[in-house]
């Protein structure tokens, strides 16, 4: 039996500073208070991640983070462990972005070190993959994900993937306005889905959630989520105003 709950999910990059953030926080969850049937959360950078906790702890809106470093403590400049994190309150964790690929140096290899620490510290992993435009346009979207997906996953085992939930976020798409259809949508996130399949099994090919991110808007939500393959969404730009995230949020079958 498939039944696997929508995941909406507010990426809000590196915008936004505290209050700012609590602002949308507020507005946000008076707009989605009485949602049950579909899981939301945003992920605020981390100098907001606190105030917003703060804000959302008693709604359906949980907290996420844009990044973590795998090691629980030490002389690490810069980097943030899962044990703070928890600590202020996420529940997930976003990781692999492609922006974090390109600007940060993270390869296949940290992407699977993070995500084993997310799950070593039981905070859920929203694992990024997605293609280029040469990617795609030299037909080698299906290579670059299925090595994506195998490394990130690498010794990682059927019994801890149970929360983990994949985004796929062709780059192409990101912040561009250019967003996928919903039949490129569809066929990826299939695609997808029996690379899991081939590595866990059906069972868990089945329950596991795969969202689609790439200038996803109120506009195109509803087209998107028609597909049987599309779990749910990771949003950029139209999270950062509640209002058209909210709406999001309630998108129509
Ligand atoms: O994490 C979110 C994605 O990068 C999508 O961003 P976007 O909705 O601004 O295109």
């Amino acid at each position: 039996m498939e039944i696997r709950r929508p995941l909406i999910a507010g990426n809000w990059k590196m915008c936004k500073t505290g209050p700012e953030a609590v602002e949308t926080a507020k507005q946000l969850v008076a707009l989605v208070r009485d949602v049950t049937e579909v899981d939301v959360m945003i992920a605020p950078p981390f100098t907001a991640l606190s105030p917003v906790y703060d804000v959302i702890r008693e709604s359906p809106v949980a907290l996420g983070a844009q990044n973590l470093f795998w090691e629980p403590e030490g002389a690490y400049t810069g980097e943030i462990s899962v044990g703070m994190l928890k600590a202020a309150g996420c529940r997930y964790v976003i990781i692999g972005h492609s922006e974090r690929r390109q600007y940060f140096g993270e390869t296949d290899e940290t992407v699977n070190r993070k995500i084993r620490a997310a799950i070593r510290g039981q905070l859920m992993p929203v694992l990024c993959v997605g293609e280029s435009e040469a990617e795609r346009v030299s037909e080698n979207t299906f290579s670059v994900l299925d090595k994506q997906i195998r490394n990130g996953l690498k010794n990682i085992s059927s019994g801890d993937l149970g929360t983990l939930v994949i985004a796929y976020e062709p780059i192409w798409a990101i912040g561009t306005g250019k967003t996928a259809s919903r039949e490129q949508a569809q066929e990826v996130h299939k695609f997808l889905r029996s690379v899991i399949e081939k590595k866990y099994g059906n069972l868990l090919a089945k329950s596991i959630r795969i969202q689609y991110g790439g200038s996803v808007k109120s506009n195109n939500i509803d087209a998107l989520m028609q597909m049987p393959d599309v779990d749910g969404a990771l949003v950029g730009g139209a999270s950062l105003d509640a209002e058209s995230f909210g709406r999001i949020v309630r998108f129509e079958m």
